[in-house]
């Protein structure tokens, strides 16, 4: 059971309230989590290309977890065959991580390791936004004030990213913001996660401000074990039950298989 926070300050209002005037999500029912990939992979590639063409950059957050490995596998190939090569574009790729476990770099628990086929495939390094470790800084708040700094140095130019992928947890939560936890109400881009129920402790994450400001937010998740969650997620928005439910942004798509899209004909309206 997750202590509520309390009081809710106003920033649970706001938040829920940014995720009721976006668009409702539209949810896509896949074969298996290789194919809600591949279809979520097809459409990062679009909206990447849109990017690029439209403002000279694609600004794109990648999410760990199983959905972030499955998008991981399938990346490099939908790039490619959207014509994001190197020399065409594909330099014009910045990668970001929408949470990052707090852990030395090169740790087999972070993130960043699913950038590898995107850097193999050509995104120069420059380009990986990495957040910094304890081999680099003092604690995982220098980590997110470091993460902060560098999106006013080299994010988006109107801090709007241009897609934003979540995984989703089996409690509903998305990046490292946790159902009843403080830090999914964080105000401002990034948010020092101290006590996160889902080992590495401690984590960096983005904020739903951020999010709520993406232009294509995709959520890609599989199996039974997500069932509620997805249920929760794609119902009212509540951040302190259902954080999925405010990963919202300018258009949101679900990429779900069959047995975690199960539970959704009991959404609330
Ligand atoms: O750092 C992380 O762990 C992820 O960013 C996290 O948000 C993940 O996407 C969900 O926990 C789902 O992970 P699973 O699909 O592996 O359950």
């Amino acid at each position: 059971m997750t202590r509520p926070v309390s009081p809710e300050p106003p920033a649970r209002e706001a938040i829920e309230a940014g995720a009721a005037a976006l668009p409702a999500p539209e949810l896509r029912v896949h074969t298996d989590l290789a194919e809600a990939a591949e279809h979520a992979g097809r459409d990062t590639a679009a909206a990447l290309v849109a990017a690029v063409a439209q403002r000279g950059a694609g600004h794109l957050v990648l999410t760990g977890g199983s959905g972030g490995q499955a998008l991981a596998e399938v990346l490099p190939a939908a790039l490619e065959r959207a014509g994001l090569r190197p020399g065409s574009g594909l330099e014009a790729i910045h990668l970001w991580f929408g949470d990052e476990r707090f852990v030395e770099r090169g740790h087999p628990e972070r993130n960043d390791a699913l950038a590898q086929p995107l850097v193999d495939a050509g995104i120069p390094e420059a380009r990986v936004h990495r957040v910094p470790g304890p081999d680099e800084v003092a604690d995982v708040e220098a980590a997110a004030q470091a993460l902060r700094a560098e999106l006013e140095r080299s994010g988006p130019a109107d801090g709007r990213f241009d897609v934003i992928h979540l995984g989703l947890g089996p409690d509903a939560h998305v990046c490292s913001l946790f159902p009843g936890h403080a830090a999914a109400l964080a105000a401002g881009t990034t948010v020092a996660v101290r006590s996160s129920p889902k080992p590495p402790p401690e984590r960096v994450s983005l904020t739903f401000e951020v999010i709520q400001r993406g232009r294509e937010v995709m959520v890609v998740a599989a199996g039974a074990g997500k069932a509620q969650a997805a249920a929760l997620g794609l119902g009212r928005p509540e951040v302190l039950t259902a954080p999925a439910s405010c990963g919202r942004g300018e258009r949101t798509t679900w990429y779900l298989d069959a047995p975690a899209a199960h539970d959704l004909s009991t959404v609330p309206g």
